[in-house]
């Protein structure tokens, strides 16, 4: 038995709301970003990676944002066109509003960082009266990134957003997506993180962000379960909470929890692994897969994309992901556990 059910007579898989941005990543790697002479620019936005990535894995994908009106805005639109990433829902800014720009970093063969440019970012000026109702309804699943909440009119249109999911069966998955540019204060990113977090059906999140989301210090004796329980005891079915080398740990309303070890690869850069495991998480409810085979199929999938340059364009396809899986076959990354497990 699925730990989700889903509306299979919803045409499409998931509609996702937030920011498509670009990545700049460089060519020059184990070096600072001063000292970079050329970068690869890729589709990036978290929400937007996730996009690529279930649409890669076969799924119907739709998006609801705003973009830049200019030539970076017709590069989101034509990429996710090309891959039949419905852009239909996609407004563009009216008062020259910028996409948002990420320059990463890859520093050594251990450190990342990423540089964002989001003075006027179009991503925020997505309204409540772009959302539609019909759009929304149509499909399996919603997804927020929490960035998205960060500042008006966007955090409204999340909103209107999740009404329509909760008033028409779609299922809600918060990614917590947590990017400290934008923010006014933590207070403000709690008040919004656990509101969208008592809405949801789905939760994913790494440590910190829960931390923000539930306002406590970086330093706390808070153990994972028990925010794990807070939220499950408000409707969420599955809480994902990420650490980042050392994998995650997953918690089902089913009393089922599962710890989850991260494959051995060699890294090149330390971010993306997020979007990559949502994606084949979310590939593996969608397929009606148990919790366990969907966070092994996520790790498998997470793994692969921190080994790779880009994010939205090392996502892989289902048999890629199995490949990998049957090649790393001696890793048993997957361990049930008990349920007060700590990291
Ligand atoms: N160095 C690594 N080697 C292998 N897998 C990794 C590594 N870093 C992260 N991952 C995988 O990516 C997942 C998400 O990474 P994490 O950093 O926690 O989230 P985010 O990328 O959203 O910040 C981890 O749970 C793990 O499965
Ligand atoms: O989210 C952004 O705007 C930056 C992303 O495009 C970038 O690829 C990245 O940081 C990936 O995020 P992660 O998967 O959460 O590490």
């Amino acid at each position: 038995m699925a730990l989700i059910e889903f509306d299979q007579n919803k045409p499409m898989d998931i509609v996702l709301i937030g920011r498509a941005a670009i990545d700049f990543n460089p060519n020059e790697i184990h070096r600072t970003l001063d000292k970079v002479r050329t970068f690869t620019m890729y589709v990036g936005g978290s929400p937007a990676n996730i996009a690529v990535g279930v649409n890669k894995l076969g799924k119907k994908v739709g998006f609801i944002g705003a973009v830049s009106d200019d030539q970076f805005g017709d590069f989101i639109i034509n990429f996710f066109n090309d891959r039949g990433i419905d852009t239909t829902q996609i407004v563009r800014a009216k008062n020259g509003e910028k996409l948002g720009l990420t320059f990463t970093e890859i520093k050594s063969p251990t450190e990342s960082s990423i540089l964002m440019y989001r003075n006027m970012a179009a991503d925020f000026v997505i309204t409540p009266e772009d959302v539609s109702e019909e759009y929304i309804a149509q499909s399996k699943i919603l997804l927020v990134s929490g960035t998205a909440l960060a500042a008006s009119p966007s955090r409204e249109a999340c909103l209107m957003a999740i009404n329509y999911a909760k008033k028409h069966g779609t299922k809600v998955i918060f990614d917590i997506d947590y990017r400290e540019y934008n923010w006014r204060s933590k207070a403000d990113i709690a008040v919004y993180y656990s509101l969208v977090g008592r809405m949801s059906d789905v939760i994913i999140g790494s440590r910190e962000e829960f931390n923000l989301t539930e306002y406590l210090p970086e330093e706390n004796d808070v153990a994972d379960y028990e925010i794990a329980e807070k939220y499950l005891n408000y409707g969420n079915q599955i809480v994902i909470i990420k650490h980042g080398k050392k994998g995650s740990v997953a918690y089902g309303a089913d009393k089922e929890a599962f710890k989850v070890d991260s494959y051995k690869i060699k890294l090149l850069k330390s971010f993306g692994g997020g979007d990559a495991y949502a994606s084949a998480f979310i590939y593996g409810l969608l397929e009606g897969w148990s919790l366990a085979d969907s966070l092994r199929h996520g790790t498998a999938h997470a793994a692969m994309v921190v080994a790779s340059h880009s994010c939205s364009e090392a996502m892989q396809d289902a048999p890629a992901i199995d490949a990998f899986i049957q090649e790393h076959a001696a890793e048993q990354v997957i361990t049930p556990v008990e349920w007060k497990v700590v990291l």
